[in-house]
């Protein structure tokens, strides 16, 4: 996992904490990419060498303030520093690469795409983006930026993960706080989803578990991807909850998994119909997986089938997994629901048409400037002598 920026430096760092929290072993290995030396410093779990600061010749540590253009012109100039970081990676050992960004500043939106790209270039492991949008109340210049990132970002990466902020903002809160509260969110879907892949040896695997393979082809063709979430508190059966009283009364086998059953199929429900990641149209996603996360007695063959029919229905598509990830001790039954290739997003639509007016603005703007210009040099009345 590799974060470029301020926002994509935090969340891999969130993602190191996670693992250490439930004792996954999602992130390989981490490392962070930045223009500014504060935003390095401020890193808690991310080694300190594997922290690369980039574009010290040309900005001294400070930062490109929301110039993408420059993030990415030092991202390519600067391509060895952050290739001397990953090579001390074992890459054998990798499923893949995740390059994590926020699209709507400078350095993120500027290098993760270059990032990407020489990724590709030089190794044969997946390499997936997870970009983050600007909230629509941070200004023009962050949308026009998230909007030409986006652009480059997903044709270079095998599929572009998609974080809204502006869907997940809270009013009346600090902007860091509301981060702390937004990242948490995105390391929990994002570490259901990937610890899914990761079974550990000497747990017990099912049949029906999901593995990496599943993630990476569901992901494999391309485009933009979302990710759906929900879960409900369950006690541990050896609690002597009411299902391990109705487990003792005999005839309660039955009853059990058909309750067992009906939860999952609402928490898919609730998974796909609530808060995406990135609010669209589930209907016409190419591909999806349905992940089932909790303790063993909790998780059923017949309540994951039922699910991922009605998830074929929703999106139409014919490609759509499923599966379970044990976790034992987890207090919660999950569903985490991916859907890629998803291609009815209002949001990205939106960004586009306001990038291409910025656009169109700012080649006004400069069209205007460069009339007033020439109007101001061939003055005849100017009097004033040309400096050269
Ligand atoms: N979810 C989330 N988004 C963030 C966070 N910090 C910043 N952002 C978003 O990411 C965008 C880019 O901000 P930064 O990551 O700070 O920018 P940068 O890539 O470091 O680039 P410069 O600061 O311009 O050099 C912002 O417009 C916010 O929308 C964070 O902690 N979490």
């Amino acid at each position: 996992m590799i974060g470029f920026g301020q926002a994509g430096g935090k969340v891999v760092d969130k993602f190191l904490e996670y693992d250490k929290r439930t004792g996954s072993e999602i992130v390989r290995a981490a490392a962070a990419v930045n223009t500014a030396k504060a935003d390095l410093m401020g890193l808690e779990h991310i080694a300190e060498d594997q922290r690369v600061l980039i574009g010290q010749s040309r900005v001294k540590g400070h930062g490109v303030g929301a110039d993408n253009e420059l993030g990415a012109e030092i991202a390519e100039e600067d391509i060895d520093e952050v290739q001397g970081a990953i090579d001390s990676i074992p890459v054998h050992e990798v499923d893949a690469f995740l390059v994590v960004a926020g699209l709507g500043g400078g350095t993120g939106s500027g290098g993760a795409p270059v990032l990407a790209k020489h990724l590709k270039r030089i190794y044969t492991e997946p390499v997936y983006g997870l970009g983050i949008l600007p909230g629509s109340d941070e200004g023009g210049i962050y949308t026009l930026n998230a909007a030409r990132s986006f652009q480059t970002f997903v044709r270079e990466v095998d599929n572009l993960m998609v974080f809204d902020n502006d869907a997940w903002r809270k009013t009346g809160e600090s902007v860091q706080g509301g981060y702390e509260e937004i990242n948490e969110e995105i390391v929990r879907r994002f570490g259901i989803l990937f610890g899914a892949g990761e079974i550990q040896q000497g747990q017990e695997v099912a049949e029906s578990v999901v593995d990496s393979s599943e993630i990476i082809n569901t992901l494999s063709g391309g485009g933009v991807s979302t990710v759906g979430y929900a879960e409900e508190e369950v006690e541990e059966r050896s609690s002597g909850g009411l299902l391990s009283r109705l487990r003792d009364d005999g005839n309660d086998e039955e009853l059990d998994s058909a309750h067992t059953t009906n939860r999952i199929t609402s928490l898919v429900r609730k998974a796909a119909l609530g808060r995406l990641t990135l609010p669209c149209e589930i209907e016409g996603a190419e591909r999806a997986l349905l992940v089932l996360a909790g303790p063993p007695e909790y998780l059923n063959r017949k309540g994951i089938e039922r699910g991922r029919k009605w998830l074929e229905e929703q999106t139409g598509s014919m490609e759509v997994r499923g599966g379970d990830y044990p976790y034992r001790g987890a207090g919660f039954v999950a569903t985490v629901i991916l859907l890629a290739g998803v291609t009815n997003v209002p949001r990205i639509k939106e960004l586009q048409q306001v990038a291409i007016e910025a656009q169109d603005n700012l080649d006004e703007i400069r069209e205007e400037s460069d009339d007033n210009l020439d109007e101001l040099v061939n003055d005849d009345s100017d009097e004033l002598e040309s400096l050269f």
